[in-house]
């Protein structure tokens, strides 16, 4: 099982690569190293496990962040709705997005991140989303509110940008120019 030694903290240059396609379709391995991603957010957020291994929550986990740059990433998480979100995507790209924007009032975090960074981060408001999922098929959807945000959070792992480089006013360590 992944535990917080195996996810990456910011400096490492792996978090600033450009993660690579997957092959399809995907190895065994890369399936398992989806799964246990996958299994890491679940476990995070079971209060016992999490307390037992010392597990910092996540809604999402992005294959940069445990070293594999390739590009998969997995969300387990409840949105405002209280609508269960759980996938393991592979290779999944925005193909389309609202104008309109949005962030989270309290800014983002990130288990790569020890230290809480302050800041709007501006995120779009709707995306649609095609990618592979885990149980092999090819999806598009459409995602708003929470979700779209954690969605392109983990888009972002797969560039090789933080949160903090799309922050306004962030002049903190780390900082990296957004790619035009
Ligand atoms: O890359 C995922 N990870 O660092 C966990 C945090 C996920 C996340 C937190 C706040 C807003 C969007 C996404
Ligand atoms: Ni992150």
């Amino acid at each position: 099982m992944i535990t917080m030694d195996r996810i990456v903290r910011e400096g490492h240059p792996v978090l600033r690569e450009v993660a690579k396609e997957v092959a399809l379709p995907p190895s065994n391995e890369d399936l398992a190293v989806l799964k246990e991603m996958h299994e890491y957010l679940t476990n995070s957020q079971d209060q016992a496990i999490a307390e037992k291994y010392d597990l910092r929550p996540g809604s999402g986990l992005a294959a940069p962040q445990i070293g594999v740059a390739k590009r998969m990433f997995a969300i387990h998480t409840t949105d405002e709705k209280d609508q269960l979100h759980s996938y393991g995507f592979i290779n999944p790209k925005i193909v389309s997005h609202s104008v309109e924007e949005t962030s989270l009032e309290n800014g983002e975090g990130c288990l790569s991140v020890d230290r809480p960074v302050e800041g709007l981060v501006p995120r779009h408001a709707r995306i649609t989303l095609d990618a592979h999922t885990l149980d092999g098929e090819h999806i598009r959807m459409r995602f708003r509110g929470y979700i779209a945000i954690v969605i392109q959070h983990e888009m972002d792992h797969l560039n090789g940008i933080m949160f903090y480089d799309r922050i306004e006013e962030y002049d903190g360590p780390h900082k990296r120019p957004l790619p035009i």
